[in-house]
């Protein structure tokens, strides 16, 4: 038996401004440490040892699983940095202010780009050719991605990287996005597609999930 928590990132200046964010590498505001800060101790009171620390290539991620390691007293175990982590990439949406967005489009719509499963959003005419992905080959930065490219993109880094972990018996701690942990909560917890625009995950709110030997779900608590 194993626990997961995953959180996502604390407030980053582009949540407090109501931009579009996805692959944009944008840092936290003093209250995203502030939340980061607090969600380590929240972490801390469950008295968990991790066995390694997982997180996207985004700074926010980053800094708030340096924060939350900090505040758990636990900065020597392994992390691992992967883009299968990172957000849902918005698109030609980047950058946009939401409220702009949903001012030209409607409210139907934009809730469409935002939280449906299947839809992707208006893409971007290249990818951005940003050189931190280089070393992956020319096919990972995507120019756009629904909420089932992002989950098919995380599934083999859930496969591969954090499920042989929890198999061994070893906590994992997962710091990474509201996207990226929608799509591993619509895995784990089997929701279906036409459920998982009901599905939102705050900043820095730590979840808890306690698994069986096989990898079943035995509980599951916000923290
Ligand atoms: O990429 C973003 O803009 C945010 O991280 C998530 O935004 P959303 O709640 O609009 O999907």
């Amino acid at each position: 038996m194993a626990t997961l928590v995953i959180l996502r990132h604390g407030e980053s200046v582009a949540n407090r401004d109501n931009i579009f964010t996805g692959w944009s590498d944008v840092p936290l505001t003093a209250k995203g440490r502030q939340q980061a800060a607090a969600a380590g101790q929240l972490v801390a009171a469950t008295g968990l040892q991790f066995g390694a620390l997982h997180t996207s290539m985004l700074q926010r991620a980053i800094v708030t699983s340096n924060i939350v390691l900090a505040a758990i007293d636990q900065l020597y175990i392994p992390e691992y940095k992967s883009w299968r982590l990172n957000e849902r990439h918005y698109g030609a949406l980047r950058g946009q202010n939401k409220a702009a967005v949903k001012a030209r489009v409607g409210e139907k719509q934009i809730k469409i780009w935002r939280r449906s499963f299947k839809t992707v959003p208006p893409l971007l005419d290249h990818v951005s050719q940003d050189r931190r992905y280089d070393q992956f080959g020319p096919h990972v930065e995507p120019r756009g991605e629904s909420l089932e490219m992002a989950y098919h993109r995380l599934l083999p880094y859930w496969n591969d990287q954090i499920a042989p972990r929890l198999l061994d018996g070893h906590n994992q701690l997962v710091v990474a996005h509201g996207s990226t942990l929608r799509a591993l909560i619509k895995y784990l917890d089997h929701v279906a597609d036409a459920d998982i625009s009901q599905v939102e995950v705050a900043n820095g709110e730590p979840i808890r999930y306690d698994f069986d030997d096989r990898l079943n779900v035995l509980r599951k608590q916000t923290l």
